[in-house]
């Protein structure tokens, strides 16, 4: 399956966030968006999912897909409760299924069923991003996209999620894109990691771990040597 960008440009006024940006998304697996704060990493994932408009250029296999995301920041519906928060996406996009049973796994994996009934502004920062993982992976959409995704949670929790979206990439397949500025996320999870910098948006390296989504881990020898190959474009 061809998703591909092709010479993309986005500015906001004057400032040129991507500016002829070229990326190949084609190859199945965890692609990992890995560059500095700022670099324009979010401006290129809403650019893919639909959420804002790009200047010029041309997107390649993403515009029929649907996108389940988790955005940098929470996003819930203030006036609903964290169950009618995930309800809500599910049946706004007529989802299959028992939505009352995919909304109780949903909440379980996260440890939030004691708290279904509360609303946004009674939970701490990290158990709203908690329901916000809950709701993109209840939904299921073609293409996952992860901004930050473990930002602010707590190690067992992290831990918990990391392995459930590898078991879940292995189940499902397809492309799943996680943006981090953390390497041991990165070598963890992905087996693309597009190493950035920017703005505008530059591809300063793609490093491919020979390695399907969360194996690199199972041996301290493979991930050294992706992390010093990580490590070396950092620092170059
Ligand atoms: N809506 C906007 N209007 C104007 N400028 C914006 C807007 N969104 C982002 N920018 C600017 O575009 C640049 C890239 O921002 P973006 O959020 O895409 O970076 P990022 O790599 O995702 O950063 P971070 O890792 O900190 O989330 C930044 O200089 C930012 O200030």
């Amino acid at each position: 399956m061809e998703l591909k960008i092709k010479s993309l440009h986005k500015s906001y006024g004057k400032q040129k966030v991507i500016s002829g940006l070229n990326m190949d998304f084609s190859s199945e697996g965890i692609h990992c968006l890995f560059g500095p704060s700022g670099c324009g990493k979010t401006t290129l994932v809403n650019i893919l999912a639909g959420v804002i408009p790009y200047d010029s250029g041309d997107i390649q296999g993403f515009n029929n897909k649907s996108f389940s995301y988790i955005f940098q920041e929470e996003r819930l519906l203030p006036w609903a409760t964290v169950e009618k928060n995930i309800k809500f996406v599910l049946e706004s996009y007529n989802h299959k299924g028992d939505i009352d049973s995919i909304v109780d796994n949903y909440l379980s994996l996260v440890d939030l069923e004691e708290f279904k009934n509360y609303y946004p502004k009674e939970l701490s920062g990290g158990m709203k991003q908690r329901v916000s993982i809950a709701r993109a992976l209840a939904y299921d959409g073609d293409i996952l996209i992860m901004d930050e995704p473990f930002k602010g949670l707590h190690l067992n929790m992290k831990k918990t999620l990391m392995d459930y979206i590898i078991d879940y990439w292995h189940r499902k397949k397809g492309l799943f894109i996680l943006i981090t500025h953390d390497a041991d996320e990165a070598l963890c999870m992905a087996n693309y990691i597009h190493v950035l910098e920017g703005p505008p948006l530059t591809l300063k390296k793609e490093i491919v771990i020979d390695e399907p989504p969360g194996k690199a881990r199972s041996g301290i020898d493979k991930i050294q040597k992706y992390r010093e190959m990580l490590e070396d474009k950092i620092t170059e």
